[in-house]
């Protein structure tokens, strides 16, 4: 049995994530972190994790950037594999993920969702065709009105994979109002929606002469999100020092199968 610690137990996903592991005999959570204690839980809960003197195999995180570089320090000192879902790091905390990913297992996705990480790969097959054939492509993300990160980790990941693909020649553009100016051709415009209960909605388009191509994926419950982390937790526990992607948990699931 996996003994996970869940970060941030008390928010949404936290408590998706509690739920989940109920029904699974492989995981089990041995302590929660949260500053928020206005919610009770099975577990121990501790409002930082330095304070936490449990003893686990692996971390689960969905929490707030501002609580990651305590998280990163803990995980790395211990040598606890952690699977890190929070999303709106700073440049200066992907450079702390690298580093501590040579000391222990760091597995970081955006999205935990299967169609999302398939969706990566499928858009670095169009990008390389449509893009010399002079497609636009624009992506728009949809979230709920109490997300504080904008544009989503996910948008941001998508954007990313279409740009690998293009040998990353092509510049973000996040706001067209400062300038009068036509679209470059290289570049991916990012538009960020918000409002209501928007579990998470990405589009990217490619926009050409005459045709259009969409990609959308909608996530219709955050369980998506959390039956991922927990698979992706199972992966990691006991895995050796690197930096994973979720794409790792899928080809094991897959061989396994
Ligand atoms: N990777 C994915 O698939 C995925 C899916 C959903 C959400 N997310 C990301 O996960 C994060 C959390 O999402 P949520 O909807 O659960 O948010 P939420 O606001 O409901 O929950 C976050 C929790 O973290 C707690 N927290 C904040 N600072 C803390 C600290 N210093 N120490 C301990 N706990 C702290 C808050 O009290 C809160 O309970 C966000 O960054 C979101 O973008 C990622
Ligand atoms: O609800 C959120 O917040 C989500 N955040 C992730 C992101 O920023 O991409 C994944 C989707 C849900």
């Amino acid at each position: 049995m996996v003994k996970a610690i869940m970060h941030g137990c008390n928010g949404k996903m936290g408590q998706v994530i509690s739920n989940l592991v109920k029904e699974d005999d492989g995981i089990e959570i041995v302590a929660g972190i949260d500053k928020y204690t206005g919610v009770k839980n099975e577990y121990p809960v501790f409002t930082d994790i330095a304070d936490c003197d449990v003893e686990a195999d692996v971390v689960i995180d969905f929490s707030n950037a501002l609580a990651v570089d305590g998280l990163l320090s803990y995980c790395g000192e211990k040598k606890l594999p952690v699977v890190l879902c929070t999303t709106g790091l700073s440049e200066e905390q992907l450079a702390q993920v690298q580093r501590v990913s040579e000391k222990t297992a760091v597995l970081k996705s955006a999205n935990m969702s299967l169609g999302i990480n398939m969706l990566l790969k499928l858009l670095q097959d169009a990008a390389k065709i449509l893009a010399p054939a002079g497609f636009d492509i624009e992506l728009v993300e949809k979230h709920h009105n109490l997300k504080v990160d904008a544009p989503s980790g996910t948008a941001l990941a998508l954007a990313d994979s279409v740009n690998e693909a293009l040998g990353n020649a092509y510049e973000y553009v996040y706001d067209r109002s400062k300038e009068r100016k036509k679209r470059e051709k290289k570049e991916i415009g990012i538009s960020a929606v918000r409002g209501g209960t928007i579990v998470g909605e990405h589009e990217v388009i490619f926009a050409g002469a005459d045709e259009v191509i969409e990609f959308k994926h909608t996530a219709y419950s955050k369980a998506v999100f959390g039956k991922g982390a927990v698979e992706a937790a199972k992966y990691l526990a006991g895995k050796q020092a690197g930096l994973y992607d979720m794409s790792d948990v899928i080809e094991s699931s897959s061989e396994n199968q």
